[in-house]
């Protein structure tokens, strides 16, 4: 028998907004929030659902991932919506298809100024692969510089649809959010699944809240999920108990248990989001379902980066920060290292290059660190002739002796442009090893180009130089394709024979000697002249490709000294050991920290 608090499914209506970073999906979720009710005119606030501002405005636990509006359709009947949100970059593609997946229908969201990007394309394709109905609106049409009908037609075009059913909405003034409500309750299926079967519900969003412990978000399925039966997570196997279910709308609000279609939060005992991970089924512990939904993945790390103290007496607070860090992101991992030229520091492991920018961003600002990053690098296989495997994830460590085969991670690319730009996009593409997979034109002046590049083409400036090339006007997406036999080489960079760990860099054997020329006449500036000669040098195995020298130089703090004042000649003599602390010695030559810095902070390994 359903809770009497349980929803009928036939009035529920799941929906995600899907957009372009910037296209206006924030504004357009507070415009529904308002004509709903479900935050009054006074309380409201820009951007109701961004999750970060009311965490840091009010410090509120739960953050809104999914909200209930209410919702009267044309004809009076009374319908639960649930706006999902999703994250909105490809680094994060695998939340997104679990987002989309607890989803009968998708806005699909353009800016009626812009037109379609790539960013629009890469999640139209998900929603695509989830059977998603998709509804497509132009916003910003009170924007002077709109331009409705041609972009209409060009959403119509790919979606297939004819150019007048393309709504027209203005997230800022309100207009046409109405008719577009009543459209995703009339067009967007009701969702369907056995009411009477153990329960299924997916985990779309699992966050770690310092008051309740992780709160998971949750769409079910099948049965009936409720706060008096332990939960069980299907991937672990491990039983938990149920402390509250609920939903939200958009302050969380306790319920009794969630039926069929119906989306909410859950809140167990767990305290760490790896033992309640995106893409992972919950069901009920005292009637288990026999079968999970399928479609869970684990999280994998696709771009590896050391991390080091600026300071080296942080490292146990760099650490601190990063076990705090990982109850709240199940996707980053690291292990400790250590490096000639850094220190003591860690190897982490991330999505991409957002994310990584993300997890240095957080220690630095609300832990308080000053970090070094080495350049970063994606993951490398590497077959041995005798046979031997290696996964390669630190350059420094790319196995010697005969390397038979290596292979290196690929995307699939897709960059939108105005036509114009289709000479520079390409040939910026091919001079990043890309193969052509294809090109359409999406109306007459826009383009859509379609390559397969090297993860680690792209991890380094790419997007900088596309948008650079095509005066920002270029939008890129990509998505993981597997990866191919590459012909990749280790570079080390040598100061006085010996190597320097945080240099060494794989790179394509045609960019090596780029690359180790690049990194010795950098070294040379940065480098302080020796009292003797120093050579740098770039080397691919024995064989030295790049060779610099920082002439010999005796520094004599005393020189100006001329007097005989020897508390003087002491005081300048303590300055200089104090300088020394700073410095890291490799082999015999003393070199200040802020020269790796510096090489590494402009250290973008290719051109
Ligand atoms: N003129 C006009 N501006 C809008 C409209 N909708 C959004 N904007 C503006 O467009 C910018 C981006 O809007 P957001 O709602 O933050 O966009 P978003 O897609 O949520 O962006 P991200 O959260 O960064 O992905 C903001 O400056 C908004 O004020 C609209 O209908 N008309």
């Amino acid at each position: 028998m359903p809770a009497p608090d349980e929803t009928d499914p036939a009035v529920i209506r799941n929906f995600s907004i899907i957009a372009h970073i910037d296209h206006g999906k924030s504004t357009l979720a507070d415009r529904m929030l308002q004509l709903t009710g479900v935050v009054e005119e006074r309380q409201m606030r820009a951007q109701y659902l961004d999750r970060m501002d009311i965490e840091r405005e009010r410090g509120i636990t739960i953050k809104s991932q999914a909200v209930r509006l209410p919702w009267e359709g044309p004809d009076g009947t009374s319908f639960v919506l649930n706006l999902i949100d999703t994250p909105g970059h490809v680094d994060f593609s695998y939340e997104v298809s679990r987002s989309l997946a607890a989803c009968e229908g998708a806005v699909l969201l353009v800016d009626a100024a812009q037109g379609i990007e790539a960013q629009t394309l890469a999640n139209l394709y998900l929603a695509l692969e989830a059977d998603l109905h998709i509804i497509p609106v132009l916003n910003k049409i009170d924007l002077p510089a709109a331009q409705p009908d041609k972009y209409a037609a060009e959403l119509a075009g790919i979606i297939g649809c004819e150019p007048s059913e393309v709504l027209r909405v203005s997230g800022k003034t309100g207009e046409g959010v109405r008719e577009l409500l009543d459209k995703i309750v009339e067009t967007v299926p009701a969702p369907t699944g056995d009411p009477d079967g153990p329960a299924r519900a997916l985990i779309f969003d699992s966050v770690y809240d310092t008051y309740r412990g992780v709160v998971t978000y949750i769409r079910v399925i099948d049965g009936h999920l409720s706060r008096r039966d332990k939960s069980l997570m299907m991937s672990t196997g491990a039983a938990h108990d149920t402390l509250e279910v609920g939903v939200i709308s958009p302050e969380p609000k306790p319920a009794n248990g969630l039926g069929v279609g119906e989306v909410g939060y859950l809140i167990t005992g767990v305290k760490d989001v790896r033992q309640a991970r995106v893409g992972d089924t919950v069901t009920s512990a005292s009637r288990p379902a026999p079968e999970s939904l399928g479609g869970y993945e684990h999280p994998k790390p696709m771009v590896f980066s050391g991390l080091y103290p600026l300071d080296g007496d942080d490292y146990p607070e760099l650490r601190d920060a990063l076990d705090k860090l990982r109850l709240n992101d199940a996707a980053l991992v690291y292990e400790p290292e250590t490096s000639l030229a850094l220190g003591f520091g860690f190897r982490c492991g991330f999505l991409g290059l957002l994310h990584m920018e993300i997890v240095r961003e957080r220690l630095e600002r609300e832990f308080g660190l000053s970090l070094i990053s080495t350049a970063p690098n994606v993951v490398y296989r590497v077959e041995m002739e005798s046979g031997d495997a290696h996964v390669v994830t630190n350059p420094s460590e790319f196995p010697e002796g005969k390397v038979g085969t290596i292979y290196e991670p690929i995307v699939k690319a897709t960059v939108l442009s105005p036509s114009d730009h289709i000479g520079a996009i390409m040939e910026l593409c091919q001079g990043r090893r890309g193969v052509l997979l294809g090109m359409d034109y999406l109306s007459e002046d826009r383009i859509e180009i379609r390559y397969t590049l090297p993860l680690a083409e792209i991890i380094f400036d790419f997007f900088d130089q596309l948008k650079s090339r095509t005066r920002g006007y270029a939008s890129l997406d990509y998505e993981p394709s597997g990866e191919q036999e590459a012909d990749l080489v280790k570079v080390d960079i040598l100061l006085q024979g010996e190597s320097v760990d945080a240099f060494s860099q794989i790179v394509h054997k045609d960019k090596s000697r780029e690359y180790g020329l690049m990194m010795t006449s950098k070294l040379k500036e940065l480098i302080p002249r020796q009292q003797y000669e120093v050579p740098i040098q770039a080397a691919v195995g024995a064989r030295i490709i790049a060779r610099e020298n920082i002439r010999a130089i005796r520094k004599d703090v005393l020189a100006k000294c001329y007097g005989g004042d020897i508390s003087r000649k002491r005081k300048l003599l303590e300055k200089q050991k104090e300088g020394k602390k700073r410095m890291k010695t490799i082999g015999r030559v003393d070199v200040p920290q802020e020269a790796f810095v510096a090489a590494l902070s402009t250290g973008t390994a290719k051109k």
